[in-house]
């Protein structure tokens, strides 16, 4: 039977109730505002059962400073929601008392004041910003009618779909429509349908100007509140230009709230948003460590060639916990997947990165957060706010991360709220330096010492598998390829240096028969010779040897010196001579290039300036300018002083002529050589087609990025063209104007 619907007065007399909670709230977030600058926490918490909103005087109680949501000035709808039964889960069950972060920033984030949010990976961040999302709309009487409220920005998918759960399970009792707007699933053509009707868009920067740009009326010029969860990450150059385009269409009355484990303080970044007074809420700045404590955290130096025995045998001997591995590259973690897993380890094993489609990306993230013991293989896709419902048990991070602020993510995603969680770093006995660095930003690691007698080694395994399944061989070598190629660009060149790498070892390791050829490296170490050419000896090493084979020998003595982790870091500490003395190496080995024998052939612009030897028919040397002296006065000393001016005009046309035609010449020559490199460069880009965008975690979130790596290799092969260029008109001058001051120390 249908429900009778409400009487006109009942709906009345409810808008008017709403009305009133409204305007008690508005009044007491106003009388009860934190100053501005203040820090709630450094109040104390309201005495126990102290009365919580309107007093009997009339006043309203604090809440700043105090503990527990109900005491805050909120709605009953969100306090419901905190409290709610109907969330999916334990631990979303009951919300009764506040984090640091949530008692920090709630107070001033309720009075509409911009905030800038750092705290430890899973304090509860999530909250800090959902609750005024919601709480903001309510208080406007935001409808579906009203469009576009708020704006929640992520930087990747999966996790604007964890934020999407909690602000359905929190916003439960309210009644706003809230989208989630990620690339690579929905219909877009759906969602353009539904887009200006919804109230609070969950999306990721990629998906969210997509709409800007293509769907008609899209209209955010009433938006109230615009969120950036991961900030510093939203932030980066990865997404600048997506982020620059969005808030340039956002209206700049609205309330900013950011929010990161790792908070931008870049003045210029926060330009860009237009914050107004910005509330900086740093609530464990003080904390002795920058993880969670309850984290327990090892490194371990262990040598390219034995991380994939030293991952199998970590995993063989953790068949009970739920691990989350770590990879720098979607080929890396689909080969280590598949090979794992024909191996039979005797746990689920799950992998996720990128390049999957959206539903088998969420599906998997969804496995993962059910199971309680299993081993997932991602890149950094996983690597910020994912909240694995069923606690992580372990960290492992296989390849070096890029930096502090990616390891502090990454290691955070167990440990959190108050579960204990354990992680460990492999480090290449070349990347100790991101131990050094690891101490400095005051995150605890103890260095630990692979026991070897336990190691279980799978390479020969494994070079059987590829043995039996071609198709897992060309994934190995796409790893291979696609891992050196991640060392190689990173930015961090004190830690990363893939010329110290054993690069047959490693490709050994990951069962391959040969060495893939891998041509950008092959050019660094041909360019790292060159600019070590003032201490070259000259090469004996014929012509067609593999210049790969004979650097990498002489590397592998380096790295491989020492295997104790105590002298590993004594080892780091003298690595300014361990350059150079590889580059001396390496250049001994380097087949003579063509570059160094022409630059002998260079005329010495820094000599002194001599002047010129004439010679007669028998050899003999004659004064200068003596085929132009006047044969009849005798000596032949006595010139002709217009004769003279007619010789050296003569002189200066002939070499500005010579000196066109050999421009002609070496810019034709030039053109040529650009134009072999150009295609050089494209079939190498086939044959390589896997690896230009294989490098980072979130590429499948990152479109601009992608577009940004491969224009960066054109533009940095175009600017090397150019210095080339540059130096070679820089010398063409440098040759005339010796030329013309031998002409002139001839008068
Ligand atoms: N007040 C609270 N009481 C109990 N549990 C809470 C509270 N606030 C948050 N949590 C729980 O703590 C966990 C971590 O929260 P959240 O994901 O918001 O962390 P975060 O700070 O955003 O982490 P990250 O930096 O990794 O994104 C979640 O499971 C969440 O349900």
């Amino acid at each position: 039977m249908r429900k009778p619907k409400p009487s006109k007065q009942f709906r009345k007399q409810q808008r008017d109730s709403e009305l009133d909670k409204i305007n008690l709230l508005n009044s007491w977030i106003q009388s009860q505002k934190p100053d501005s600058g203040s820090n709630p926490m450094s109040l104390p918490p309201l005495p126990k059962n102290s009365p919580v909103g309107r007093l009997a005087d009339g006043t309203f109680s604090r809440y700043a400073g105090v503990v527990r949501f109900d005491q805050l000035p909120i709605s009953k709808k969100t306090k419901d929601g905190l409290i709610s039964k109907k969330t999916q889960d334990e631990l979303h069950s009951k919300f009764v008392s506040m984090t640091k972060i949530q008692r920090a920033s709630l107070p001033h984030a309720l009075c509409g004041r911009d905030v800038l949010g750092a705290a430890k990976t899973g304090s509860g961040k999530t909250l800090a910003f959902i609750i005024p999302v919601l709480e903001k709309l309510h208080r406007e009487r935001w409808g579906t009618e009203d469009g576009v409220g708020s704006i929640i920005i992520s930087p990747t998918r999966e996790l604007a779909g964890q934020i999407f759960g909690v602000l359905n399970a929190i916003g439960e009792h309210h009644r706003f429509s809230a989208g989630l707007l990620i690339g690579g699933g929905g219909d877009v053509a759906i969602e353009k349908e539904c887009v200006n009707k919804l109230n609070i868009l969950i999306c990721t920067p990629g998906r969210l100007l997509q709409h800007m740009d293509e769907t008609p009326n899209f209209d955010c010029s009433q938006m109230q509140v615009l969120v950036l969860d991961e900030a510093d990450r939203i932030l980066d150059s990865g997404f600048k230009k997506e982020v620059n385009a969005i808030i340039s269409q956002l209206p700049k009355r609205r309330q900013t709230m950011l929010f990161s484990a790792t908070q931008t303080k870049s003045v210029q970044d926060l330009a860009r948003l237009s914050l107004k007074d910005p509330e900086y809420i740093s609530v464990h700045e003080e904390s002795v460590t920058a993880t969670p404590t309850l984290l327990k955290q090892t490194v371990m130096i262990v040598p390219l060639d034995q991380k994939l025995d030293m991952l199998w045998t970590f995993i063989k001997r953790h068949l009970q916990s739920k691990t989350l591995v770590f990879l720098s590259s979607c080929k890396q973690v689909k080969f280590v997947f598949e090979v794992f897993k024909k191996l039979h380890p005797g746990i689920p094993l799950k992998c996720l990165h990128g390049r999957m489609k959206q539903e088998k990306r969420m599906a998997i993230y969804s496995e993962f957060c059910e199971e309680k013991r299993s081993v997932l293989f991602s890149t950094d896709v996983a690597a910020r706010g994912l909240d694995f419902n069923k606690a992580v048990d372990w960290v492992v991070q296989v390849d070096c991360p890029e930096n502090v602020a990616s390891y502090i993510h990454r290691v955070g995603r167990t440990a959190r709220y108050n579960s204990v969680g354990k992680s460990v770093l492999f480090l290449l006995p070349s990347e100790t330096m991101m131990h050094e660095k690891l101490k400095a930003a005051k995150v605890p690691v103890h260095c630990q010492k692979p026991r070897k007698e336990l190691l279980q080694p799978v390479s020969s395994l494994l070079a059987s598998l590829l043995v039996k399944y071609p198709e897992l061989q060309q994934r190995a070598q796409r790893a291979f390829v696609t891992y050196l190629r991640s060392i190689h660009l990173q930015k961090d060149k004190e830690i990363f240096d893939v010329l110290k790498l054993p690069i047959d070892e490693y490709s050994a390791s990951l069962g391959l028969p040969m060495t893939p050829k891998i041509r950008f490296l092959n050019q660094k170490i041909k360019s790292k010779a060159v600019a070590t050419k003032s201490i070259l000896v000259e090469p004996e090493v014929p012509k067609k040897e593999n210049v790969f084979e004979g650097s990498r020998k002489k590397i592998d003595t380096i790295v491989f010196k020492d295997e104790e982790i105590e002298n590993d870091l004594l080892h780091v500490a003298d690595t300014s001579n361990e350059g150079d003395v590889k580059s001396a190496e390496i250049g001994e080995l380097m087949p003579a290039t063509r570059l160094l024998k022409k630059k002998k052939l260079k005329i010495n612009t820094h000599r002194p300036l001599g002047s010129r030897v004439v010679f007669d028919d028998e050899g003999n040397t004659l004064p200068p300018l003596a085929r132009i002296a006047d044969p009849q006065s005798g000596n032949g000393t006595l010139i002709d002083p217009e004769q003279k001016a007619e010789y050296y005009k003569r002189m200066r046309e002939d070499l500005k002529k010579a000196d066109k035609e050999d421009k002609l010449v070496e810019r034709q020559r030039l053109r040529d050589k650009k134009f072999k490199q150009k295609m050089k460069w494209k079939a190498g880009n086939e044959e390589e087609e896997d690896n230009q965008d294989d490098t980072s975690g979130s590429e499948g979130d990152e479109p601009i990025n992608r577009r940004h790596k491969k224009s960066k290799i054109y533009f940095d092969s175009d600017s090397d063209e150019g210095q080339r260029k540059e130096a070679s008109r820089r010398q063409t001058e440098d040759q005339e104007e010796l030329a013309l001051k031998l002409l002139q120390s001839m008068h």
